[in-house]
């Protein structure tokens, strides 16, 4: 009870009572301009072509796209918005941040809460997952930046991975690296990515790989340069929606169905594995000692 209290008093509350809107006051509603439109959420964008039925939504929270609660749960209800718009049959997931997809998890909303923020939190991260993962949309990640952790697992929720060809940008599943551990859904979007032994090897040295190195191995499934992943991402798209909606969806339903039922079978568990987990003073001290590194590095 006391954890939904803690979502309602977050932006889907205010999402849905309008308060999230546009500067002009009214609810978060699609804007027309010729064929395309447009809502903000505040910290996503999303522009859909008419012509195309795909939409492209960017990450925009800055410095580094962290998942917090808010923008957890604007994901969410935008995501929800595109999916029941029968018009909209792809999405671009892409960051409108220099040089990061996503920092993953925001730390701070793992650190130092109360066990009903900790719950509402995972919650919202459940529900992301559940909703990217099990979209009937072709998805396509237009991967423009770094992406560790949280970040990676939004990339592998997509159908296909596109990503800028930089060195300096990492992908992967570095939780072990902060003292904490991927849960198991975590770990099957791995599995059924780059397969079991790939996913061992990674997962336990938390390892973030070098777009190029991330290429070798499946993480993601194509390199191209910077300025043309957007471009790649909606040639991707094309091929992608020439494949009659019915037979790709059942497809994708067939591949994805197992793991997403054993995460909603054990919900309300996994929350609570995730809430006395967190609260331990050992792993918030781990926790700690990981951000005073980040901040030391600079
Ligand atoms: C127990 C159950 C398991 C839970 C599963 C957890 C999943 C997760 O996703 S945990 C989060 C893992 N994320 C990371 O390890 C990323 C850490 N960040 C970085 O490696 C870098 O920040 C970067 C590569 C994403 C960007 O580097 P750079 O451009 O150099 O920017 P800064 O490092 O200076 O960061 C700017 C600013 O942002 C803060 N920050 C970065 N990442 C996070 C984060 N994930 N959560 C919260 N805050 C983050 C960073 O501390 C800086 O803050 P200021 O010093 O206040 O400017």
């Amino acid at each position: 009870m006391a954890a939904q209290a803690v979502l309602r008093s977050s932006a889907r509350a205010r999402l849905l009572s309008g308060a999230f809107c546009a500067q002009r006051g009214g609810p978060a509603l699609w804007q027309h301009h010729q064929n395309q439109r447009a809502f903000s959420n505040g910290k996503i964008l999303v522009e859909m072509d008419e012509a195309t039925g795909v939409a492209v939504m960017k990450m925009k929270s800055p410095p580094v796209n962290s998942l917090n609660l808010d923008f957890l749960t604007e994901f969410s209800i935008s995501l929800e918005k595109l999916e029941i718009d029968r018009s909209c049959r792809g999405l671009i997931l892409t960051s409108a941040v220099s040089k990061i997809f996503s920092a993953g998890l925001d730390i701070t909303e793992m650190s130092g809460k109360s066990n009903e923020h900790y719950a509402a939190f995972w919650r919202a991260v459940q529900e992301m997952w559940l909703k990217l993962y099990g979209s009937n949309m072709v998805t396509i990640a237009a991967i423009n930046g770094s992406s560790p952790a949280g970040g990676c697992l939004m990339a592998l929720c997509c159908d296909y991975r596109i990503m800028a060809d930089n060195p300096k940008f990492a992908i992967g599943l570095n939780e072990t690296q902060l003292g904490i551990v991927a849960p198991f859904w975590f770990k099957d979007t791995m599995i059924n990515t780059i397969g079991n032994r790939a996913t061992e090897l990674s997962l336990q040295l938390g390892q973030m790989y070098p777009a190029p190195e991330a290429l070798k191995f499946g993480l993601v499934d194509k390199l191209v340069p910077e300025d043309k992943v957007q471009s790649a991402a909606a040639a991707a798209m094309s091929q992608w929606l020439s494949v009659p909606d019915h037979a790709r969806q059942l497809t994708k339903s067939m591949m994805r169905k197992p793991a997403i039922d054993r995460l909603v079978k054990q919900r309300e568990a996994d929350i609570n594995n995730f809430v006395s987990f967190i609260s331990k003073d050992s792993i918030q001290k781990s926790l700690q000692i990981y951000m005073d590194r980040l901040k030391q590095k600079k």
